[in-house]
């Protein structure tokens, strides 16, 4: 339940279990009126209802009139005071021979539990405790020769940049290794490269029209393999129902075993359950993050350790890629500065994920202007509401969706409404500054929208936009590597340049004394003039 309109379908189960309970209303009745759900009026007519059950009707009614925001006060508040208010049922059913009503079996303790009070309410976790939870705990799970090993088909699902592929390669690798002498086969699909492959019409076609064709003797081959299926594993790196449904269904290879990849949202339940394993592939530990680290970066890796921003950035492994070809001083000309490594790993992305040429990457940048900037729009949208879920993203291009992790949401049996997080809070930090610098052709011309952030710096609710002004910073540099020039016209820039830098100073001065992030900011400009980095 972490959607905020989930409170209201809670509150349809709560009306069923409450009307048929009986609970201390007084001790709820007093905590809505404190917290000003209800005001005297409303307690008094409350108060004067026959009896127990048209009191709680009545206090069901009130307060989900008032909307979604006085429902989730009285959840927390039932959340609260669960020991005084509610009677919890026995923990095993009384053997009774009546069937149990449908009141009886909702247990509230159990539904108030599962209710996360996380986005609705604004966490007071600390922004290390939270960026440390994006890390995967270190399980010892399933091993890549332990899924080679078994006769499973397996669904390796997980999100973008987090291994999958890397995963299926280092399966290859190890049976290519592999010291049994008896004959087998192994083939792998790489769904986006080989489009063509989904047109295959034949076993034939598959197995050898894109890479593998035996020199000799095809014929003995492929009868082999359809002989002994089961000597057969097929890997498709990249969705493919089509192909699945063709060589399951039609019984081609009744035993060979199949091993899928595919990213949250196009996983479809329906297809796959049953018939495969599902295993979610969750990249790196905080352990794993420590050895990556000091393997490509021996002593530079100090410079990622000493930010919890960059060490849980590293989580997702395409994020440690470009972390460590960043900071590695044998390979860069010049240490990057950390916004350097956000525009490096946005460039990555979108390089790997429309299989663009590095030369080429500047001019699809260029024609990918609007699709960016629409996701950056959605990321400041949400970080000014201190919020990772973009609920207003319009843009459902493949590379913009390739920075983003789904959320599912089954609204009604038939609907599922899907939203969209960042893959780490800072992405989503550094979009919001990348949109900021935007001009807006119809409403606010971009310095309103500047100032506006900076004034909210200052306050004690929006202080958390702070985090964008290092990126802003870095963003206005005209260095390479390049991304802004290619999104937003040069002239743009260098006149937002020409204000920026005056006012970011104008506006944090004078709070100097009584604001340590003031210090910070106006000690990053100066760190920022004089090393023009
Ligand atoms: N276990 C690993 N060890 C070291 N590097 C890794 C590991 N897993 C992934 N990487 C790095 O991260 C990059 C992205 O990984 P990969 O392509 O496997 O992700 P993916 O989950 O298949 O992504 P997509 O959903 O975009 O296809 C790889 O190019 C590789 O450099």
């Amino acid at each position: 339940f972490s959607q905020i309109s989930e409170v209201g379908l809670l509150c349809i189960q709560m009306e069923t279990w409450l009307v048929h309970h009986s609970l201390n209303l007084s001790v709820i009745l007093e905590n809505l009126y404190q917290q000003g759900v209800l005001c005297d009026e409303e307690v008094s007519k409350i108060q004067a209802e026959r009896d127990g059950y048209d009191k709680t009707r009545k206090i069901l009614d009130s307060v989900t009139k008032k909307g979604e925001a006085a429902c989730y006060v009285l959840l927390k508040i039932i959340d609260m005071t669960r020991k005084r208010t509610l009677e919890r049922p026995p923990l095993l059913p009384e053997k009774s021979s009546e069937a149990p009503t449908e009141s009886k079996k909702f247990d509230l303790h159990h539904w108030i539990s599962c209710f996360s009070f996380k986005d609705t309410h604004k966490s007071n976790m600390s922004r290390p405790k939270k960026l440390r939870k994006y890390i995967p705990e270190e399980k010892p799970d399933i091993s890549p020769t332990e899924l080679l090993e078994t006769d499973k088909n397996i669904l390796l699902v997980g999100k973008p940049g987090i291994g999958k592929t890397t995963l299926t390669h280092e399966m290859l690798r190890l049976w290519a290794e592999r010291e049994s002498k008896e004959l087998d086969y192994m083939f792998y699909f790489d769904m986006r490269e080989t489009s063509h492959i989904r047109n295959a019409k034949s076993l034939e076609e598959l197995l050898f029209g894109v890479f593998c064709e035996p020199d000799e003797g095809k014929d003995e081959v492929l009868q082999d393999i359809l002989r002994h299926s089961d000597n057969v594993t097929i890997i498709f790196d990249g969705l493919t129902d089509l192909l699945v449904t063709k060589i399951l269904k039609n019984k081609l290879l009744p035993l060979a075993k199949i091993i899928i990849t595919c990213r949250p949202d196009d996983e479809d339940k329906k297809l796959f359950s049953g018939d495969f394993d599902r295993v979610e592939v969750k990249g790196f530990s905080e352990q794993t993050i420590k050895t990556y680290l000091s393997a490509t970066l021996g002593e530079d890796q100090k410079k990622v350790l000493s930010s919890v921003e960059l060490v849980t950035l590293c989580h997702v492994p395409m994020y440690a890629l470009m972390m460590a070809v960043c900071f590695s001083s044998k390979d860069a000309p010049q240490p990057c500065t950390i916004t350097e490594i956000y525009i490096n790993i946005v460039r990555y992305c979108l390089q790997i994920n429309s299989r663009t040429k590095n030369q080429k990457l500047n001019f699809f940048i260029k024609t990918k202007t609007e699709e960016i900037l629409s996701l950056a729009e959605a990321a400041f949208l949400a970080t000014q509401q201190k919020t990772v879920n973009l609920t207003d993203l319009t843009c459902d291009d493949s590379c913009v969706l390739s920075f983003l992790k789904p959320l599912l949401i089954k609204v009604a049996p038939t609907e599922t409404i899907t939203t969209y997080a960042f893959l780490h809070y800072t992405v989503q930090e550094f979009f919001a500054a990348l949109w900021l610098l935007k001009k807006e052709k119809k409403k606010k011309k971009n310095p309103d929208k500047i100032r506006d952030v900076f004034q909210q710096c200052l306050t004690e609710e929006k202080k958390h936009m702070k985090h964008l002004i290092p990126f802003m910073c870095r963003l206005l540099n005209e260095k390479s590597p390049s991304l802004m020039k290619h999104l937003i016209p040069d002239q743009d820039l260098k006149n937002t340049s020409n204000w920026f830098f005056k006012e970011l100073i104008n506006t944090f001065l004078p709070h100097l004394q009584v604001c340590s992030f003031c210090l910070q900011i106006i000690m990053y400009l100066l760190i920022f003039i004089v090393c023009d980095c």
